[in-house]
């Protein structure tokens, strides 16, 4: 039997990357020469900006000239794709008579890196289903269109499900067929046409429900906690030894999924962020002593916060769950209000909804409360810390005028812009190319500029977070000139936090590289059933 190449034979890593023609792990370049050609049709460009499409790549690259390589590289990963059991690419792949799919010399790309000619499944045979699960997220309806469409239109595939309202639909609520022209306007749209919900995972009864519909593609479109019961259910698949691929998409507005460079609908709620900046600024400036205190989502990450503040430069104070902050007292918050209104007569504070969480639970001697899906739920940051502004000022006699906007649901309902869009059709496409080509067990997303096929206990195991010793913060502490609250013991806790979730990835993939050193070539890629 030849052997399946590797990703060792072209540059260590995971998954070789997203196959965009489906198949074969030769096909990885051809997802760049996708990207590339959709972000370029996208901004009107005719062609790739940086040359050739290389063959080994690090990452590094990508990360900035003087930027510390803080993401693992894909040589920090050597773990593997899981393939369908016994899967054979058997089928003629129907990208080949694809026009997008047609080698065009401009890409630099080698044909034999192109369309695989051998897919796992037959277009007929395929049965794939949808289901959208969690928080919403700008971009969930394009995700859902572009899977239907992808599937559809590049191999013929005609059956599609939607399954209503998250994990509990599969058992619980009705199906939803889906074809081009159902989903044709939905990514216009906010929300996600097919629902969603937290709790309700029951793996048994959704792979028995799977098992009796028929269904052999799974597409999981959801954050931390869908893709940890994404796991369990491709673990009960793998042991039914059911010919079923199960594919998760990494769906979270707060940005906090570990390993991807970012998630969809990130961009759009930092920009939806700006118009509720942009008011409270505009309200602070107008009266005397004026103060603008806007609550932005990011339950453990600060991400949006952060990028919001740096984006809009009206910020004098952007305050994340990652770093700790206190009210009185030298160095405290009040007391840099408290200046900043004499230097400049009005601010605008953001606020992370999972910021100060410690503070408002001590001050309200609060009980521990947790969402259908076990999430724990938060105190108003925003309510809560707009009421010790005003209390502090009244106690001093200083008149203040404050507004509080609380944008979060507005921003979390609003469609994805044109970039996530972009963003969105990639996900699908490449979840669409490794269903196909019998992949299972993985999602999809970016690492480093390249679109990778990722196993899921990768992403589950940590959560992404704002690394207050790192560059960006460091950025927007000199933007806002707020304190930094930290004392040193806070920097050095941060540092081996850092330390750590970096040693995470370099400790994982000794670990893969010393059973790979082990495994036959059979079981390196898929079985070797090429
Ligand atoms: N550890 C887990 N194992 C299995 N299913 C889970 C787990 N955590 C969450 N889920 C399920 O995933 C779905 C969404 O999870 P949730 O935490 O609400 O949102 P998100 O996926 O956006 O983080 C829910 O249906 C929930 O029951
Ligand atoms: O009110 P809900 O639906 O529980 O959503 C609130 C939570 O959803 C989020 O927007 C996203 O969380 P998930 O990614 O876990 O869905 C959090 O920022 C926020 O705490
Ligand atoms: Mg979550």
């Amino acid at each position: 039997m030849r052997r399946q190449p590797t990703v060792d034979d072209g540059k260590k890593g995971w998954l070789a990357e997203a196959p965009i023609a489906g198949g074969d792990v030769k096909a990885w370049a051809v997802e760049e020469m996708w990207c590339s050609r959709a972000s370029s049709m996208a901004s009107g460009s005719g062609r790739r900006q940086n040359g050739s499409v290389k063959k080994v790549d690090d990452g590094v690259e990508l990360s900035g000239a003087h930027t510390p390589l803080r993401k693992p590289s894909f040589r920090d990963m050597s773990s593997k794709p899981q393939k369908i059991p016994n899967s054979r690419m058997a089928y003629p792949n129907p990208l080949q008579n694809n026009p997008a799919y047609s080698v065009v010399k401009q890409y630099f790309v080698n044909v034999d890196d192109t369309v695989a000619h051998k897919v796992y499944f037959e277009s007929d045979e395929v049965h794939a289903c949808i289901v959208t699960c969690g928080g919403l997220c700008p971009g969930l309806n394009t995700v859902i269109r572009e899977i239907v469409c992808g599937l559809y239109d590049m191999y013929g595939v005609t059956k599609v499900l939607g399954i209503d309202g998250g994990y509990r639909g599969f058992y619980a609520r009705n199906t939803i067929t889906f074809t081009p022209k159902s989903v044709n306007d939905i990514h216009k749209r906010g929300g996600t046409i097919i629902g969603t919900s937290r709790g309700g995972h029951d793996t048994l009864k959704i792979v028995d429900s799977i098992q009796d519909r028929g269904i052999n593609q799974v597409y999981i479109i959801g954050g931390d906690g869908t893709q940890k019961g994404a796991s369990a259910i491709f673990e009960e698949i793998q042991k039914r030894g059911l010919k079923v691929s199960i594919a998760g998409i990494p769906k979270t507005i707060d940005n906090d999924i570990m390993v991807i460079d970012k998630s969809f609908g990130f961009d759009t709620a930092v920009e939806e962020a700006q118009r509720a900046i942009n008011a409270a600024h505009v309200e602070a400036e107008s009266v005397e002593n004026g103060i603008g205190v806007v609550k932005l989502m990011g339950r453990y990450s600060g991400f949006i916060a952060m990028y919001a503040t740096l984006a809009s430069r009206d910020v004098d104070c952007c305050l994340i769950p990652e770093s700790p902050f206190y009210l009185e007292g030298k160095g405290g918050l009040l007391e840099f209000i408290e200046r900043r209104l004499k230097e400049n007569g009005h601010m605008v504070i953001v606020v992370a909804e999972g910021a100060g969480q410690d503070l408002i639970a001590k001050s309200m001697q609060s009980m521990d409360h947790q969402d259908a899906s076990g999430n724990k739920l938060l105190l108003d940051v925003g309510l809560w810390l707009s009421q010790k502004i005003k209390d502090h000022f009244s106690n001093h006699k200083m008149s203040i005028t404050l507004k509080y906007i609380d944008p979060t649901y507005m921003i979390r309902a609003v469609p994805s812009n044109a970039s996530d869009n972009v963003y969105c059709t990639l996900l699908a496409h490449s979840a669409i190319h490794g269903a196909m080509a019998g992949y299972t067990g993985f999602i999809v997303g970016p690492v480093n500029g390249r679109h990778a096929y990722i196993p899921f206990h990768r992403i589950t195991e940590r959560c992404k977070k704002v690394v207050i010793t790192d560059r960006m913060w460091a950025r927007l502490l000199s933007s806002t000139n707020q304190p930094s609250f930290l004392s040193h013991e806070h920097v050095e806790d941060a540092k081996k936090e850092d330390e750590a979730s970096h040693h995470f990835f370099l400790d994982a993939a000794n670990k893969n590289h010393d059973h790979d050193e082990h495994a036959t070539d059979d079981s390196r890629i898929g079985n070797g059933a090429i």
